[in-house]
């Protein structure tokens, strides 16, 4: 594949309207009236939370000219009635190459279905042409619903995991992308030859992602032994070494479904439990991201806690493969660091925000036996969404909230109003329905339980313009 086209030069821009973004896990910082200033390099350079309510493009000159000389000729982008800025999704867990089985998965449950559904399809990508096309869309779609970051499993294919990372610069998506390793008890057409095979074409997954992107300011590589049952001890210690020796971070899975934990428990008899296994091979560190972990113990919480690792809570995959329920305030009070990972295909949607919304619906599954201390509130999982996922990928400093010094990776959210005398229509504003008396935290509600892509309706990473909707083109 040729070298991605160069980026065109970024002008800088002024964003006004209002934004809202996750102060803390509780509080959601909503300003009715702000402007965000962005540099070229796609960071925020000034937040003002005081505009003018009635500010419009000829007003922004005189306004501009208070601003000083360096932002006499920015552009201006001013969200219309109904629309607000928000951050970007994070995506902590996401296999790219399972995308065309979103939605597919009968009644399945774990083991059978990576049998049925997953290894099939994911033996397909030694075809370049099928990885190009499923690569290109999943991205493409990913972005469309206000994804800036994702941290993808690819499939064991060096030639695809590579494409996909050329693609996500080329489309200016952030990513972890990973190369998954897998040398027993996968299927004969697809499985590691050897562990020196899973290691050599880890590293050349490695040195591509870093000589595409060598400050990784958009991808970076990512080491992915599939999980435990499907990695050698040795090939784990061997990964192990890789994470230690290279710095690349680690992704895989843990603790997600009943029998895959005895499988666990019967091929690592040694190990005390599913988290030591990985931590006896290297694999849990403060660069590990750790999906699932819906039955994890007291005892592997507390050493997740002590290692550092991360969660990546994927409530839409748990539901829809039946393999229980994650306790995302139990994993809290142990003080893990938890994000949201969509998880297709286990997951059906590729949306964050349809993954925010499963949380909370998990989370009340959760408290019909535990009691109410169990549930997730919308400002906690809009946390989850953006700076929670922003801190699992280690990014907490650069994305997931608008503050000066941190990057433009933000999402255009807009609400259809409910026009009066046109209350019959339905236009082409999305599925939820603002009446016009909302207070914004119930704005954000019904976009968190009603909203889909088509309330996304431009997206930008690092200040670069990466998708709009059609009826954006005329304000570009
Ligand atoms: N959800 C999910 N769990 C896994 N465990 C091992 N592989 C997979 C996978 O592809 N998806
Ligand atoms: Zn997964």
């Amino acid at each position: 594949m040729p070298p991605p086209p160069p980026t065109p030069p970024l002008q800088q821009t002024i964003y006004v309207g209002p934004f809202v973004f996750s102060e803390s896990s509780t509080e959601l910082d909503v300003c009715p009236h702000g402007a965000i200033g962005v540099a070229t390099t796609g960071t925020i350079s000034f937040i003002d939370r005081d505009v003018p309510a009635e500010l419009n493009n000829a007003d922004g000159a005189r306004w501009k000219a208070e601003k000083g000389t360096e932002w006499e000729d920015a552009r201006m982008l001013v969200a219309e009635e109904g629309e607000f800025f928000f951050p970007g999704f994070v995506d902590t867990h996401i296999h790219a190459s399972q995308y065309p089985n979103a939605g597919i998965f009968g009644k399945s449950t774990l083991m059978d279905w990576l049998d049925t559904y997953t290894f099939p399809l994911e033996a397909s990508f030694a075809d370049l042409a099928t990885a190009r096309r499923v690569y290109a869309r999943v991205v493409a779609r990913t972005l469309a619903h206000g994804t800036t970051t994702a941290a993808y499993h690819a499939t064991i294919h060096v030639a695809a995991t590579n494409l996909l990372a050329d693609i996500c610069v080329e489309r200016g998506q952030r990513a972890l992308v990973g190369r998954v390793c897998m040398d027993t008890l996968s299927p004969e057409y697809y499985r590691d030859e050897s562990v020196e095979a899973a290691v050599r074409d880890s590293r050349a997954c490695i040195a591509h992602v870093r000589q595409l992107d060598p400050r990784g300011e958009l991808v970076t590589p990512v080491i992915t032994p599939r999980f435990a049952p499907s990695c050698t001890t040795p090939c784990l210690r061997a990964l192990g070494e890789l994470h230690q020796e290279t710095g690349a971070w680690c992704q895989t899975h843990i603790s997600e479904n009943a029998g895959e934990m005895a499988m666990v428990r019967e091929l690592f008899p040694d190990s005390a439990d599913y988290a030591s296994v990985y931590d006896e091979a290297g694999l849990l560190t403060p660069k590990t991201i750790l999906a699932h972990a819906v039955h994890l113990s007291e005892a592997e919480r507390k050493l997740v806690k002590r290692r550092k690792a991360k969660v990546s809570h994927c409530p839409a995959s748990n539901t829809a493969l039946t393999s229980g329920c994650a306790r995302v305030r139990e994993l809290w009070d142990a003080g893990i660091t938890v994000g949201l990972g969509t998880d297709v295909s286990g997951g059906y949607s590729a949306s964050v925000l349809e993954a925010a919304r499963q949380a909370i619906m998990v989370s009340r599954h959760v408290a019909m036996t535990e009691g109410d201390g169990a549930k997730l509130s919308t400002e906690e999982v809009l946390y989850l969404a953006t700076r929670g996922g922003a801190k699992v990928v280690g990014l907490e400093d650069k994305i997931g909230a608008f503050k000066v010094g941190m990057q433009w990776d933000a999402q255009l959210v807009g609400l259809g109003e409910v026009a009066k005398g046109e209350e019959g229509k339905i236009g082409e504003d999305g599925p939820v329905d603002v009446f016009g008396w909302e207070q914004w935290e119930e704005r954000v509600a019904k976009w968190l339980y009603n909203g889909d892509d088509r309330n996304t309706k431009a997206v930008w990473v690092k200040g670069r313009l990466v998708h709009y909707r059609p009826e954006m083109e005329h304000r570009n």
